[in-house]
């Protein structure tokens, strides 16, 4: 697989603020806490060094400046650490992986109430071997894709109960792939959806999962 020509790296689509898939804009998650801004900014520059260490082998000296960066920051981080649920990250549904540094950043282009289609794209941080994206960051993709929409598709909190995934052809990194989600039928609790990720109108994985609203006091 040649990575001559890769897409370019996606601009960030919210870079100051956070918006909501109707387009109105928000500084707050969706429990109201405030989100500082530059926060997303913060995310997608993560993001790319994480990209950007996978790709790349450092001198010494960048080693070992990166290192003492990465120890300050730490320290500083630390301080201003909360309970989980005062944290931001994972919980900024308006944010592509919802700002979870280790869920794949799916921008959602539509969505309604039975489905939705967006695009993604996995840089050197996702990568298996061969220009070909890690099995492993597939599945985490449609469950929190599809996880995200049994919550919009009507359910209340939910668990996966199961996430079957087929991979159909190979999805290569650094490129951009589409990505649908729909609810294929909900049973009281059970909520059935399905998933596709596509190159172009090859189709690369497809994914069916059961999510079960929580019952009251169900972790
Ligand atoms: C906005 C935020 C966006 C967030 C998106 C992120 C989403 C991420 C979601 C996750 O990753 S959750 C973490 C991974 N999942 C788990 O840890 C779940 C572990 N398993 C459980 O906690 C329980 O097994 C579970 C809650 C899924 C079900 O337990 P229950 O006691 O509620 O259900 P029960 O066993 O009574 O089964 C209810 C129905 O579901 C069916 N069922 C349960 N598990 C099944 C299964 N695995 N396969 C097929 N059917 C299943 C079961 O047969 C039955 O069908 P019927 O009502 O028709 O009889």
């Amino acid at each position: 697989m040649s990575h001559e020509s890769p897409d370019p790296r996606p601009e960030p689509v919210a870079p100051a603020a956070l918006v909501r898939t109707d387009g109105s804009v928000t500084d707050r998650t969706w429990d109201g806490h405030l989100v500082p801004e530059g926060y997303s900014d913060m995310i997608d520059g993560v993001r790319e060094l994480l990209d950007r260490i996978a790709a790349a082998v450092p001198g010494a000296d960048l080693v070992a400046s990166t290192t003492k960066a990465v120890a300050e920051l730490n320290d500083r981080f630390a301080e201003h650490a909360v309970a989980e649920p005062d944290q931001l990250s994972g919980r900024l549904i308006t944010v592509p992986g919802r700002a979870q540094l280790a869920v794949p950043a799916v921008h959602i282009d539509e969505i309604g109430e039975d489905g939705m289609s967006g695009h993604v794209w996995f840089g050197r941080h996702f990568l298996g071997s061969n220009g070909v994206v890690h099995g492993g960051a597939i599945p985490m993709l449609f469950d929190d894709l599809l996880g995200r929409f049994a919550i919009v598709g009507g359910g209340a909190r939910s668990r996966t109960a199961f996430l079957h995934v087929d991979y159909r052809s190979v999805a290569p990194i650094e490129t951009t792939l589409r990505v649908t989600a729909h609810v294929e039928r909900v049973e009281g609790r059970k909520h059935f959806l399905r998933g596709e990720l596509l190159d172009g109108d090859r189709l690369c994985a497809e994914a069916s999962a059961l999510f079960l609203t929580l019952k009251d006091g169900q972790q």
